[in-house]
């Protein structure tokens, strides 16, 4: 596998085509709450995301363990994103409860869907239902994509001033003609739940800064190391991609845990070379089977974000989801990895889930 593929994989990449509405409105759709389960406890489901320092972590910090020592004869441990996705979503619907008890309110998350992309539909609906599972109450808006920029600006502003919204994401991608970084700028600094706007991608990436919500498949990524005691400090973690939804954000957790951060990209020279010399690999380059199996270092753990639908005339939609890594053979090299789908997906719409309730914590707790 040489460089010249890493060059290709935009243009390789299959995308599904929007269909147009006819008419430019929004359909407001406002969901109830519903699961509500035991006692409430807080638990901090981060982890020591943000040890903001570069000497060496004081003693009082939690750490995670230290990598194992790479046993080469033991089966590969395969990260189940679903299980603890379940996990993190029993943890906030503890805390969910806790706050209706203690302040008569729940979380609420705004969601706007422009035009009708059907992976972006399934998204918004995950996310709708992982709402419900936990009793965050949610909003939909959706707009067809012949609406204008301004409509969805404004679709922004209204949550910005709604008091029971405290989370507010526009899914991406956003129809071509419009101006992302004016759409995601719009969006209130303390309901930003998907990290995107521009100060809280500046101050993740600023040393002595602290952004107020980080990029959720960053976050999620960063939760399946650590909860799997996945020590990073002075590891070499390759990410593949730079985008600002998983690359970017997820190269900038990784130095925050003081890993050493290499990221390719699709002008990167031999990137396979880049990757062999890795401990860990984040790949979100959006390229089905991109990371084969001779990419990888033996013993290496592999964090797959890539869901690629390629077509597949045995399923029932005629394609299936793949990720970026190859997985069969990189099952074979790696100590740990995570599947797609089941990986990291799942702890994504988790992670939504957990800035919604910080939001809704910090309005709560400056309203009183
Ligand atoms: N505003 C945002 N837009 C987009 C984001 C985002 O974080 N915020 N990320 C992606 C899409 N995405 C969430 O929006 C997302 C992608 C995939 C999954 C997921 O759970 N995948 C499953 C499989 C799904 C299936 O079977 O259909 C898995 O991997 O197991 C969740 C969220 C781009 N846009």
């Amino acid at each position: 596998m040489g460089g010249a593929m890493a060059f290709t994989w935009r243009l390789t990449k299959r995308r599904m085509a929007p269909a147009l509405f006819s008419r430019c409105h929004a359909t407001l759709i406002v969901g109830g709450s519903k699961t509500e389960k035991e006692a409430a406890t807080t638990t901090s489901i981060l982890g020591p995301d943000l040890p903001d320092i570069w000497s060496p972590l004081p003693t009082s910090l939690p750490r995670p363990m230290p990598m194992p020592p790479v046993n080469h004869a033991a089966p590969p441990t395969i990260i189940d994103g679903k299980s603890i996705a379940e996990e993190i979503r029993s943890e906030i619907s503890a805390d969910v409860l806790h706050l209706k008890s203690s302040y008569g309110k729940v979380p609420g998350l705004a969601v706007i869907l422009v035009g009708q992309r059907r992976d972006s539909q399934s998204y918004v609906r995950y996310k709708i239902k992982a709402c419900n599972q936990v009793g965050i109450r949610s909003l939909l808006a959706q707009l067809p994509d012949s609406c204008s920029e301004d409509e969805v600006v404004d679709s922004v502003t209204r949550f910005n001033q709604d008091p029971s919204v405290h989370g507010i994401l526009v899914q991406l991608p956003l129809p071509q003609h419009m101006d992302e970084e004016r759409i995601l700028g719009a969006i209130s600094l303390q309901k930003d739940v998907d990290g995107f706007h521009p100060l809280n991608v500046g101050n993740l990436a600023l040393r002595g800064r602290q952004p107020l919500f980080i990029p959720c498949a960053a976050k999620a990524c960063l939760q399946l190391l650590l909860r799997h005691q996945i020590d990073l400090m002075g590891k070499h973690a390759v990410v593949i991609g730079r985008s600002k939804v998983v690359g970017l954000p997820t190269s900038l957790l990784l130095q925050r845990h003081h890993a050493t951060v290499s990221i390719v990209h699709a002008f990167t020279h031999r990137p396979e070379e880049i990757t062999r010399e890795a401990d860990i690999v984040i790949s979100a380059a959006g390229v089905a089977n991109l990371v084969r199996g001779s990419w990888l270092k033996r013993g290496s753990v592999v964090i797959d974000v890539g869901t690629n639908p390629i077509e597949d005339p045995d399923s029932e939609h005629g394609y299936r989801l793949t990720g970026d890594v190859h997985f069969d053979e990189a099952v074979k090299v790696a100590s740990a990895i995570t599947p797609v789908p089941g990986g990291v997906g799942p702890v994504t719409i988790a992670m939504l889930l957990s800035n919604t309730l910080d939001a809704a914590k910090e309005a709560f707790r400056s309203s009183v």
